[in-house]
C-alpha cells in the first residue's frame, strides 16, 4: 500500500535554561509544519518569512533526516515531496534546528506507518544534534531534564506550572549554535563545575515542586554564558538586572543570540519587563523583537492528510500564535 499524505506541527524550544548546559529545554508555543509525501521527482516547497537560505533540493536538512529514518526502518522513497512552514527564527537560540531534525523524523516515521519507537527517534536525534536539550522538548513537549552521553539519551519530563510565561528578547542578527560552542572551554575548574551542578539541581527541583520563588537564585551559570557574552552585547545587564524587572529569573535561550526572561503571569510585570529588554539591547546596540510565549506541553504531533482533514496550509492559517 502506497503511504498517505502526512503533516506534523512540531514546537520550538529554549536550551540550558541558564545551567542546565546540555540538559534542560523547554517547548515554547512557536511552530514549524512539514507536510511529507512520496513523490516521482523530489520537490520541496518553502513557505513564510523564516525560511530564507534553506536549500529546496537533497541538501535539504528535512530530506537527509527523512532518509535516515527510511534507512534506519529498511525502507527505500528516494523521492519526496516536502513543504514547510516555520515560524521560528533560524539561528536565534530557539531550536529551529532540532524543531527541524524532530518533525522531519516524526513525519517520515509517520509516512511509513510509524515503525520506530518515539526512543529510538529520541535517540537517533541526540545523536544528530549532539545534545538531547532541545531535540527532546521538541519531540515531548513541556520542560525537559535529559543528558546525552555519547551512546545513550535518557529524559524525565516536567509539568510546567499554568501561569508560566517565557519572554523573549530576539536580536535581529545571527549566532550559529556551532559559533557560539567555539568559544566555551574545553575543561572547567572544579569550583565551576560544583557551582553548576548546585544551581541547576536547585532550578530542576524548583521546577519540580512549583518552588518558582528559587528560580532568579537557581538560574546562574558559570559554564557557557559567561564565554557567550562577548557575542551578546547587552545579554550581562539583562541576566543581572532582568528580576529588577518582574522576571522570575534570566538566561541567555540555547546558545543565543536570544534572552529569555521567565515570568509569572500573574504578577502583571510583563509591560515592565518588555521596557527593560528593548531597553538594555538597544543601549548597546543591539535590535530586538519581544515575543511573549508559553510552554507548549506537546510536543510533535502527525496526522495523515485525507480528504476532510487538515493541510498544511489550513494548519497555518487556524493555528499561528498571535503576539503583541
Ligand atoms: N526547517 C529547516 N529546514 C532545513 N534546515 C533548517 C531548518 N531549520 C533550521 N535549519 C538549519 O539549522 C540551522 C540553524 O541551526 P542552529 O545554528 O543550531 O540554530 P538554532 O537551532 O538555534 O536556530 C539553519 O541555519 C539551517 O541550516
Ligand atoms: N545546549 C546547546 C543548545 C543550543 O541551542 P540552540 O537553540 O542555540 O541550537 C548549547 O548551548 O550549545
Amino acid at each position: 500500500m502506497n503511504p498517505t499524505k502526512v503533516c506534523a506541527k512540531v514546537p520550538a524550544s529554549t536550551a540550558n535554561l541558564g545551567p542546565g548546559f546540555d540538559s534542560l529545554g523547554m517547548a515554547l508555543n512557536l511552530y514549524s509544519w512539514i507536510e511529507m509525501d512520496v513523490a516521482e521527482k523530489t520537490v520541496i516547497h518553502l513557505h513564510g518569512g523564516e525560511m530564507q537560505g534553506i536549500p529546496t533540493d537533497k541538501s535539504n536538512l528535512i530530506y537527509k533526516v527523512a532518509q535516515d529514518v527510511f534507512r534506519r526502518a529498511g525502507v527505500s522513497y528516494p523521492e519526496l515531496e516536502i513543504s514547510m512552514h516555520s515560524e521560528i527564527p533560524l539561528t536565534r537560540g530557539l531550536g529551529s534546528s532540532a524543531s527541524a531534525i524532530v518533525g522531519a523524523m516524526a513525519a517520515a516515521n509517520a509516512l511509513i506507518g510509524s515503525p520506530l519507537s518515539d526512543d529510538e527517534l529520541f535517540q537517533m536525534a541526540a545523536a544528530m544534534e549532539k545534545h538531547p536539550d532541545n531535540v527532546g522538548a521538541s519531540l515531548f513537549g513541556g520542560l525537559i531534564v535529559s543528558y546525552w552521553d555519547g551512546e545513550r539519551a535518557e529524559y524525565i519530563r516536567i509539568e510546567p506550572e499554568e501561569s508560566l510565561e517565557i519572554m523573549v528578547a530576539i536580536p535581529r542578527f545571527q549566532l550559529a549554535t556551532e559559533k557560539a560552542r567555539n568559544v566555551l572551554p574545553k575543561e572547567l575548574s572544579m569550583g565551576d563545575a560544583v557551582f553548576n551542578i548546585g544551581h541547576s539541581s536547585l532550578l530542576v527541583a524548583a521546577f519540580a515542586t512549583g518552588r518558582y520563588d528559587m528560580i532568579a537564585k537557581a538560574m546562574k551559570d558559570a559554564v557557557h554564558q559567561p564565554y557567550r557574552a562577548a557575542l551578546i552585547p547587552g545579554m550581562e545587564r539583562i541576566l543581572g538586572e532582568a528580576t529588577d524587572h518582574g522576571a522570575l529569573g534570566a538566561a541567555l535561550s540555547g546558545a543565543g543570540p536570544t534572552v529569555l526572561a521567565l515570568v509569572d503571569s500573574k504578577a502583571g510585570k510583563q509591560q515592565e519587563l518588555e521596557s527593560f529588554l528593548l531597553e538594555a539591547f538597544r543601549s548597546a546596540q543591539v535590535e530586538a523583537d519581544i515575543r511573549l510565549l508559553k510552554p507548549c506541553r506537546s510536543g510533535v504531533q502527525c496526522w495523515n492528510v485525507t480528504p476532510g482533514n487538515r493541510t498544511l496550509i489550513e494548519s497555518i492559517q487556524g493555528e499561528t500564535v498571535q503576539n503583541p
